[in-house]
């Protein structure tokens, strides 16, 4: 590469370092300096219940850290795709992305990490969007970019990250009758303080789950769902019309030969009674989204399901998609899900990430942006929610700081809207 480029969003630095998430587990922070001075830096997240087709994360093996250290993949940050990047234009992220991928080599993104990857493409668009002195998401959107996703909030935890009794992963709450993003953070906030209260009065634990959503015991998903009822008309509004809910099975991690068991209650289902379930419930709580409600592999399972519910409730694939454009082509085929979860280091790259999000609105899939369980203080997908007109969000309780932080970005972003600023729907 051309290390002497003398334009000024030539990218003429490169670093990196390994930090620490969430869940105390290293990670991949980057940085971008450019010949005019611009900086920018991103930090990547991690997931638990990670689908079998994600791009891979490069971790080391062996101690210290148990095998998740990242100093790998920041070595390949600060050598192989730092030498691939100097003197490459910024502005040009799908040339910086490419210049990546080539360097790497694999389909998965193994070689070099998806972590090192991701970390240097956030990091590369957010020097180009210093250098113009605008925020990343209107370098990403332009003009266009005023609206301002629809959150939902993961207000009660169970699954692969939480030590209580709960199968379902994430039930989530969503401010349907919110006019703007901020009346819905503060009626997402008095519902997690209602619930809050409500398993207090109940003596329920209050201890929280990797999202920051509470993680009692539950009798079963029927209880919980009829306690988030009780918790939004606690707080004073309407299940179904200001709030609903949404799910997230993470239903992969559930597969067991040819159907399913529920890891912590043991219950077998056929795919089958597995599809019947989810109808059953759907017809009976005001569910809006229903997440993974079935294994990764299950594209025809997901089509069978988006034709009986996909009328009245939007079907997400995430373990299915991993974010990936080509497993979301082969879903738009047949007719499986209507929406598509989008993980940033699923895929690996901004540029497939905004590839992911256009195929998705082309095809009347909505997109909803998406956080990792294990999460840091980088606020990349609040703007790329905006930038990329997602419409939706979801990144965890209104409660720990590495959640909080995209929600007061996302805040901070409506004020600099201004009376431009719009809210995404479910039905976009
Ligand atoms: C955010 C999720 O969890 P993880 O990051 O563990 O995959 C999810 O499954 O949607
Ligand atoms: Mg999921």
């Amino acid at each position: 590469m051309d290390e002497k480029a003398c334009f000024p969003t030539a990218i003429c630095g490169v670093s990196g370092r390994q930090v620490f998430d969430s869940r105390a587990n290293p990670t991949v922070a980057a940085q971008v300096r450019l010949r005019c001075g611009a900086t920018g830096e991103a930090m990547v997240p991690s997931g638990a219940s990670t689908g079998a087709f994600e791009a891979r994360e490069l971790r080391d093996g062996g101690e210290p850290f148990g095998g998740k250290g990242v100093t790998r993949a920041v070595s390949h940050v600060k050598g192989a795709l730092a030498q691939a990047l100097t003197g490459l234009d910024a502005d040009d992220q799908l040339a910086v992305d490419r210049a990546m991928l080539d360097a790497d080599g694999t389909e998965s993104k193994s070689r070099l990490g998806a972590n090192a990857i991701l970390a240097l493409s956030l990091a590369s668009a957010k020097a180009a969007a210093a250098a113009r002195e605008l925020p990343l998401y209107r370098w990403l959107g332009g003009a266009a970019a005023c609206t301002l996703p629809l959150p939902m909030m993961n207000i009660l935890n169970g699954g692969a990250h939480a030590g209580n009794n709960l199968d379902v992963q994430e039930f989530m709450i969503v401010p349907v009758g919110a006019k703007r993003f901020s009346q819905a953070m503060e009626m997402g906030v008095a519902v997690y303080h209602s619930l809050g209260r409500l398993l207090r009065e109940r003596g329920l634990s209050t201890a929280v789950g990797d999202e920051g959503g509470f993680a009692p015991d539950l009798p079963g998903d029927e209880e919980a769902l009829a306690l988030l009822c009780q918790a939004i008309e606690a707080a004073g509004y309407r299940p179904g019309q200001d709030l609903s809910i949404a799910l997230d099975a993470a239903a992969s991690e559930w597969s067991q030969g040819d159907g399913y068991r529920l890891p912590k209650r043991g219950q077998p289902f056929t795919p089958g009674e597995l599809a019947e379930y989810w109808c059953g419930l759907c017809g009976r709580w005001p569910i809006v989204s229903l997440e993974d409600p079935l294994g990764e592999n299950d594209f025809a399972g997901f089509a069978a399901l988006t034709a009986r519910l996909g009328g009245r409730v939007q079907i997400v694939g995430d373990d299915l998609f991993v974010t990936n454009p080509a497993r979301l082509r082969q879903g738009i085929e047949v007719g499986a899900a209507n929406a598509v979860l989008v993980k940033p280091n699923q895929i690996g790259t901004l540029s497939e990430t905004a590839e992911t999000v256009s195929l998705a609105r082309q095809n009347g899939y909505r997109a909803i942006l998406s956080h990792r369980s294990g999460e840091t203080e980088d606020t990349s997908i609040a703007d790329l929610a905006v930038g990329l007109s997602a419409g939706q969000i979801k990144t965890g309780a209104p409660a720990r700081s590495e959640r909080v932080c995209k929600y007061n970005r996302l805040l901070a972003i409506e004020e600099e809207l201004g009376r431009r600023a719009t809210l995404g729907r479910l039905g976009r």
